[in-house]
């Protein structure tokens, strides 16, 4: 069993901020749990809907449920045209998302969340909509058309991949896709996720939660650092020259991203599911570059620093290898981290008390306020 980390120090760790009943994160040291079950099991039976239905109703669905459940989340993927005016005017240049923190303030102006009541069906709607805000976006500023978003994939995950390029997806790429949605859904109290709860806390609607998560995940510290790892790996022609400038890297104590974590000590459980379909992909495309890089990014990091991979360095390859474009795969995690953003506003409304920790004084003591002439 994995040592647990140690937890003190700067950026709140180690702090109890709250009480969740969503999932733990390296408990003893490595493992996740949602709801009791853990991910790596769900990621081998369950698609995502089922996933998203456990975190956001509490319990994983009956058949009738799950199918209910599908032909809800279908008939949501439709866009207001207003909406899709919004999209159209956003350069090509933007970031996916931020286009996706407008899409999704957008909404909240359109479909206003009026009463506590109705936060399952937005939440709901959000899961259904994002990937058609996202790819609507992308397929228009990027190629010049206008697609119709309400595709009658059985999946999310399926449906993304379609909007995205314009056919299904074989099985291979569905399974994946599922796969991924369901380890990136939950992760306790990360920062995009308190963020939300932060938000959550002033008595919010749902549409600021999310807005704020969407920018918390943003950064490469967090959901952007599956965007920076392939950055750099597309940038090592084989394996021995990834390792050559990965010592470089460092030697310069450069940050390099998709490795380490602010709680797991000495694994991510994520990373053998993805890195085992990254693998999968690879074959499947006749890969002999991307995927012998990447092992040996995470020999070197683990031999030099003893630093791991966490879910987002394998999850790299995996989208390339889908054919999905390196700037749309953080809205991918947005997609997915959505579920447990919104859980996680359902049960800061339940047991709520407004989040407002205090701050060490470091400045100057108190002093008059001089004449300007004097200044
Ligand atoms: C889905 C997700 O959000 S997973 C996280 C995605 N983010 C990344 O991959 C970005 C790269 N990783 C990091 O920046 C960090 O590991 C974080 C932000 C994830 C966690 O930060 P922390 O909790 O502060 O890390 P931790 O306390 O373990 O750091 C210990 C030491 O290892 C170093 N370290 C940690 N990660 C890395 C890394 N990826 N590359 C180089 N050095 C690192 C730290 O700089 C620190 O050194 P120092 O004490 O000399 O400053
Ligand atoms: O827990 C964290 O700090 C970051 C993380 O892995 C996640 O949000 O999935």
């Amino acid at each position: 069993m994995a040592a647990q980390k140690e937890l003190s120090g700067a950026g709140l760790r180690g702090q109890v901020a709250g009480k969740t009943a969503l999932s733990t994160v390296g408990k003893s040291g490595s493992g996740l749990t949602y709801r009791g079950y853990d991910v790596s099991e769900l990621a081998d039976k369950c698609i995502f809907e089922e996933v998203a239905y456990l975190l956001l109703y509490g319990n994983l669905p009956t058949r009738t449920e799950l199918d209910g459940y599908q032909t809800k989340l279908k008939g949501l993927r439709g866009l207001p045209q207003s909406l899709k005016d919004v999209l159209e005017r956003i350069p090509a240049a933007a970031h996916p998302m931020d286009v996706l923190r407008t899409g999704c303030s957008m909404l909240g102006n359109l479909e206003t969340e009026m009463s506590f009541d109705e936060e399952n069906d937005q939440a709901d709607r959000m899961l259904a909509a994002f990937p058609s805000i996202i790819n609507y976006w992308y397929r228009f500023s990027h190629d010049n058309v206008r697609i119709e978003t309400e595709t009658d994939d059985e999946t999310i995950g399926g449906h993304f991949l379609h909007l995205l390029k314009g056919e299904k997806p074989n099985e291979l790429h569905t399974k994946v896709m599922n796969v991924s949605l369901i380890l990136y859904a939950e992760h306790e109290f990360n920062a995009s996720t308190f963020t939300a709860r932060v938000c959550a806390s002033t008595l919010s609607d749902i549409h600021s939660c999310i807005t704020g998560a969407i920018g918390s995940l943003r950064g490469p510290l967090h959901g952007g650092a599956n965007e920076a790892a392939m950055d750099m790996i597309e940038g090592f022609s084989s394996a021995d020259e990834a390792e050559k400038e990965m010592m470089a890297m460092l030697a310069r104590k450069d940050k390099i991203m998709g490795f380490g974590h602010a709680i797991y000590s000495e694994s991510d459980p994520r990373n053998v599911v993805i890195k085992g379909w990254a693998e999968k992909l690879a074959a499947d495309v006749g890969d002999e570059v991307l995927y012998p890089v990447s092992v040996r990014c995470e020999e070197v990091m683990w031999r030099e620093k003893k630093l791991f991979c966490n879910a987002d360095f394998f999850h790299a390859s995996a989208y390339h290898f889908m054919g999905i474009p390196t700037k749309l795969f953080t809205p991918i995690f947005v997609c997915s981290r959505l579920t447990g953003w919104a859980a996680h506003v359902f049960e800061q409304r339940a047991n709520n008390r407004i989040i407002r920790p205090s701050a060490q004084y470091t400045g100057e003591d108190l002093r008059p306020v001089p004449e300007m002439s004097a200044r």
